[in-house]
């Protein structure tokens, strides 16, 4: 497997800017723009954006997609359901990476891990296109054996663990599911490598939560998004960055 060209040296962070879209859409107006926050992550030394295109567009727009990809060089990774669809997208916009998300239309937020497992004849053809477009597919999944074994089976290169039960156990107090969540997270992170996959991790990450994922060793990309969105309107976009990549570097040791 080739390892990610950008940044292979260090655990990277791609910053998910959906939630300024989110905000901007409240009003309908332009403002805030995404194209912004994403320069102000590549003046700040994020090392990708993170955008989702979802089915119901909520936040970020297809025409958000190229202004993106026009005002900044950084990798652009595109969270996309597996649908005909957002299939066409991604093979004309051609972003460094594309990480296949469960949707359901009437979910808050991406609630659990694809069932890479059960959609594998739905995800061949979408898995196979992606990578003859030279796109680095990512199959965002729940860290467990038998997911990894099918993201294994379609020859996906990347693949990215959800965090979310992991960070809810952190806010129930419950600390033993924070430690099997870990150690499910962790075990899952070490197979993946063994066997040639890149390990990602994200969702509902924090300043408070962050360390003990970006410490398992394997993991080479955290995707962030709405919480640094939410500090940004306290601290500003670029000091949010900077403490959330600080947070990660000291983990990381
Ligand atoms: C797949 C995923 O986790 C992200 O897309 C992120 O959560 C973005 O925000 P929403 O899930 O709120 O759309
Ligand atoms: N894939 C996870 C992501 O992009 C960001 O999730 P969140 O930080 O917005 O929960």
């Amino acid at each position: 497997m080739t390892p990610d060209k950008f940044r292979p040296d260090r655990l990277r962070l791609g910053v998910n800017i959906d939630h300024v879209a989110t905000i901007r859409n409240a009003r309908g107006g332009d403002h805030p723009d995404p194209v912004r926050a994403a320069q102000i992550v590549a003046a700040v030394g994020g090392d990708g954006i993170t955008a989702h295109l979802r089915e119901d567009r909520r936040h970020i727009r297809d025409e958000d997609l190229q202004r993106i990809q026009d005002a900044t060089d950084l990798p652009l990774n595109l969270e996309m359901a597996a649908t005909q669809e957002m299939l066409d997208i991604a093979l004309r916009h051609k972003p460094h990476a594309a990480c296949i998300v469960p949707e359901k239309r009437e979910e808050r937020t991406t609630e659990g891990g694809l069932d890479a497992t059960g959609l594998h004849n739905t995800l061949v053809p979408i898995v196979d296109q992606l990578h003859e477009a030279g796109i680095r597919v990512s199959l965002f999944i729940e860290a467990n054996e038998a997911q990894l074994d099918a993201a294994l089976r379609l020859g996906a290169p990347v693949v990215e663990f959800h965090t979310g039960e992991y960070a809810h156990a952190i806010l129930d107090g419950d600390s033993e599911r924070v430690a099997s969540e870990l150690k499910r997270i962790s075990d899952m992170c070490a197979l993946a490598a063994k066997n040639g996959i890149e390990p990602h991790a994200g969702h509902g990450l924090t300043f408070d939560n962050v360390q003990p994922i970006a410490a398992i060793p394997q993991v080479a990309e955290l995707n962030i998004g709405h919480y640094l969105i939410g500090e940004a309107i306290f601290s500003g976009l670029e000091p949010a960055i900077r403490r959330m990549r600080d947070l990660m570097d000291e983990a990381r040791g």
